[in-house]
Formats: C-alpha cells, sequence, structure tokens
C-alpha cells in the first residue's frame, strides 16, 4: 500500500557529506526521513545541494554538466558526495565522486555521436543511454561525462553508476523544466524516458543500443555506403531495439494514465489538475495497430526505403527518436503548451507527483526521494500548501529550496528547515 502510511519503507537519506562539491569545501547534514526545505538567498548553494543528492542515481544528475565541473573551482579537481541512506536494499552507506588524476585524463568532448545522438534520450548531455543497468550487467562508463567517476557502495568500488538505481530512487523538478510543454520534443521525451527508467531498468540498454545502431547507419550513410548487408544489419537492430523503447514508452503511459485516473476520483478538485497525455510519433501507432514483429518489420523496411532522404539530411528522420508527448489539461480540454505558466508548473507537479505514486506503489510502500529546486516558484498559497500536503501524504523525503522562508509556512513543524549561506548550511529554527 502507498498511502496512508507517512514515512513508512520511503526511501530517505540519513546523512549527507560533501567535499569540494561546487560551492562547498566540505558540509554535513543529518536529519530525518521528512521534508527538507532549504532556504537562501541567489547563489548561495541550494540548487548545489540538491544535485549532490541527485548523484545517488545513476548519470549525470540534475544539471547533466560534466562531472569535472562539479569539482569546486580552486581545489584539487576531486569531489565526494558521501551519505548513509535507506534503500531499496536495506542502509547502506554510497559514496560517489571524481578522483583528482581524471581532470588532467579528461578530453572535453561534449557530444561522442555527432552523427547519431544529440536528439534521442537527451544523449546530447545527460550520458543517459551511456551507462548500463543491472540487465547488461553493469559495463563500464562509456561516455566521457562521468570519465573517472567513482562510485562506491558500502565502502567497495563500483563499475558505473548504473547500480545505483537498485538502491534510491531519486525524481526531481527543477526551473528549467517550466519550458517542458512549451519546448522542444526532445525535452518531453527525455522526461519521459527518465521516468520509465524508474521501473524499468532495462530500458536504458535498450535505448543505448538503438541510439548506437542509428549512429552507425547514419555514419555508413555519410560515408556514402550503399552495401545492403551492411545497412540492413544495423537497422535490424534500431528496428528490434526501437520497438522495444515504443513499447516500453506506450507501458509507461497507460501506466500513468491509471495513477492519474486513480488521483481524479480521490481528488476531482485537486490543485495539480488532472492530464491527458499520449504519444504522438509513428512508431508507436504502428506498435498499436500491428503486433511487435509486425511493427519491427514494417520499421526495418522504412528505413531501408528512406536510406536516400536519410543521408540527404544527415540524419534518421523516422523513429522513436523523434517522437513526442503530448499533454493536455484534462479539466479545460486544452493543449498544455497554451496554458499559463502557473497551470503548467501545477501540470507538471500533478505528473511528477503521479509517478512518484506509481513509483511507491510499485515499490511496496517505499516513496521515491523528490528534488524539488525552487518549488514555490509560480505556485499560489493554496497550491503551495496542496503540494505539501501530498509530499506528506506520499511519505517522500522531498527536499525543497526556496528563497523565502514564509512561502513553506504550510509545512512549518512537519518538515525540517536549514539556512544555506556562502556553502555553509546549518540548521534553522
Ligand atoms: N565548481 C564550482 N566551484 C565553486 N563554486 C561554484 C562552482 N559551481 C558553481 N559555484 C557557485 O555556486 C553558486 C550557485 O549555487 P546554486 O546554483 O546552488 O545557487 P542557488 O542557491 O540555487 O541560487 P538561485 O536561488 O539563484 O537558484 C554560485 O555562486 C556559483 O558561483
Amino acid at each position: 500500500m502507498s498511502m496512508g502510511s507517512e514515512g513508512a519503507n520511503a526511501l530517505w537519506v540519513e546523512r549527507l557529506a560533501l567535499t569540494n562539491f561546487r560551492s562547498y569545501a566540505s558540509a554535513n547534514v543529518t536529519t530525518d526521513a521528512g521534508p527538507q526545505v532549504i532556504v537562501g538567498a541567489n547563489g548561495s548553494g541550494k540548487t548545489n545541494l540538491l544535485e549532490a543528492l541527485s548523484l545517488l542515481s545513476p548519470g549525470q544528475g540534475l544539471r547533466r554538466v560534466p562531472f569535472v565541473d562539479l569539482a569546486r573551482a580552486g581545489g584539487d579537481g576531486s569531489f565526494a558526495v558521501a551519505v548513509r541512506a535507506h534503500t531499496l536494499a536495506g542502509a547502506v552507506d554510497i559514496g560517489t565522486g571524481l578522483q583528482a588524476r581524471a581532470v588532467s585524463e579528461s578530453t572535453p568532448t561534449p557530444n561522442p555521436s555527432p552523427q547519431g545522438g544529440g536528439e534521442f534520450l537527451g544523449s546530447s548531455g545527460e550520458g543517459f543511454a551511456r551507462t548500463s543497468g543491472r540487465s547488461s550487467g553493469r559495463a563500464a562508463v562509456r561516455g566521457t561525462s562521468e570519465r573517472g567517476r567513482i562510485v562506491r557502495i558500502d565502502g567497495s568500488a563500483q563499475t558505473g553508476s548504473g547500480i545505483l538505481a537498485d538502491y534510491l530512487e531519486i525524481v526531481w523538478v527543477t526551473p528549467s523544466m517550466d519550458g517542458l510543454f512549451t519546448g522542444p520534443a526532445s525535452e518531453r521525451r527525455r522526461f519521459l524516458d527518465r521516468l520509465i527508467l524508474c521501473f524499468d531498468h532495462g530500458y536504458r540498454t535498450i535505448a543505448g543500443r538503438f541510439e548506437r545502431a542509428m549512429t552507425s547507419r547514419n555514419r555508413l550513410l555519410a560515408d556514402g555506403v550503399r552495401d545492403d548487408a551492411q545497412l540492413s544489419g544495423f537497422e535490424r537492430v534500431m528496428a528490434e531495439n526501437g520497438i522495444a523503447v515504443a513499447a516500453a514508452r506506450l507501458e509507461a503511459v497507460a501506466a500513468m494514465a491509471q495513477i492519474v485516473d486513480k488521483r481524479r476520483e480521490r481528488d476531482p478538485d485537486s490543485a495539480f489538475p488532472w492530464s491527458s497525455f499520449r504519444l504522438e510519433g509513428s512508431i508507436e501507432d504502428s506498435l498499436q495497430r500491428l503486433s511487435a514483429v509486425g511493427a519491427e518489420d514494417q520499421y526495418a523496411q522504412t528505413l531501408r526505403q528512406t536510406r536516400e532522404r536519410d543521408r540527404a539530411a544527415s540524419r534518421t528522420l523516422d523513429g522513436p527518436h523523434r517522437s513526442d508527448l503530448v499533454v493536455e489539461h484534462g479539466p479545460k480540454g486544452l493543449a498544455a503548451r497554451h496554458c499559463s505558466t502557473g497551470e503548467q508548473k501545477a501540470l507538471l507537479l500533478g505528473l511528477v507527483l503521479a509517478h512518484a505514486e506509481l513509483l511507491t506503489e510499485r515499490q511496496e510502500g517505499a516513496a521515491p526521494i523528490l528534488l524539488l529546486d525552487e518549488i514555490t516558484a509560480h505556485l499560489d498559497a493554496d497550491r503551495r500548501a496542496a503540494l505539501f500536503a501530498e509530499i506528506l501524504h506520499l511519505g517522500a523525503q522531498a527536499w525543497m529550496t526556496g528563497t523565502d522562508k514564509n512561502a513553506f509556512d504550510a509545512v512549518a513543524g512537519r518538515a525540517r528547515f536549514w539556512a544555506v549561506r556562502e556553502g555553509k548550511i546549518t540548521v534553522s529554527e
């Protein structure tokens, strides 16, 4: 059961220690399983703290910056984030960071797959499809962005960050997601893909296979290769994995829709309006009409027929890397992109809360850790109070930041308050 068991089974961080992480030379926080409110002026280090916590999940963290940029300027190039956390596998010590020598070894290559990547799964910065999860044996990190990264569980060194998914689920909302509904489709795909990764760790592997095969096909096309056997080989891999990606997305969207319906029944007048959403894309369409094998064959055939077009375009124009998640404000029946800024934030939070609830259900009551950066911006007092009530109901350890302590009045007495100033974090009364 997910609801009504505040704090029970929740995933939470009990102790956090930062060393040479961005603006923090050293910081220590010991806390409880409840909500955490971090208040400080602009530039004081609030987001840095959330970013450190986000590194306890696979991939590059909430700002998606290369690891070398996370080390404190003026330090030796190393940094460490260490926590004592209550996880899906019990209480463990988790550490991650960068060794000093990684700085000199690192090559500043922002996108290692210029001909194929950049549009699928946020590959232009996330390092997302370049690490592997549990289903593929946790291979080494291949991208440059996490080079030199250390991951330790209870003191023993791990290969790659994929293993972190076995311990904690972390979901975040940042101001950069404010434009989710108005920005490019790639942002919405990234949002959906990250959401899927929380409960389908094998997704990273199939997405990675698709992306690598697409990169190889694009390269052959760019090199003027017309050999059918070579191209077909990659196109077959793209078809198999592209259909698997689409199937995982359809499954996730259906599961989310069920939770959204449940939330709507429970609270028809929620401050976080229910949304309807659907996947728009030729692969998803064909998968809804045909069997998986039929959809695979059709996609492979499309790829074969569009080689010259794709050669001219210098990219593959058909595939799951072109799909979009179309969201509508349910009660208004209006496309999310036409809603007001505040309405869009409320819709986004509705989706994120539904996702957190879905995860909680699938994890036998263990709510994910929520990182909510500048969360009170754009929310009126009623919506803020509703958000805090939802967090308490979910039993999640939510780390929330803001510049104004008063914006968190409605959660006073139920949350722990912290003050951040000039790279120092202290308990606030
Ligand atoms: N590698 C680094 N070394 C030292 N300081 C850094 C590094 N990276 C960022 N900073 C500093 O961290 C500060 C920004 O911290 P952060 O983004 O957490 O601020 P914030 O409290 O969230 O601010 P805002 O309210 O404006 O969003 C800036 O002062 C920046 O100069």
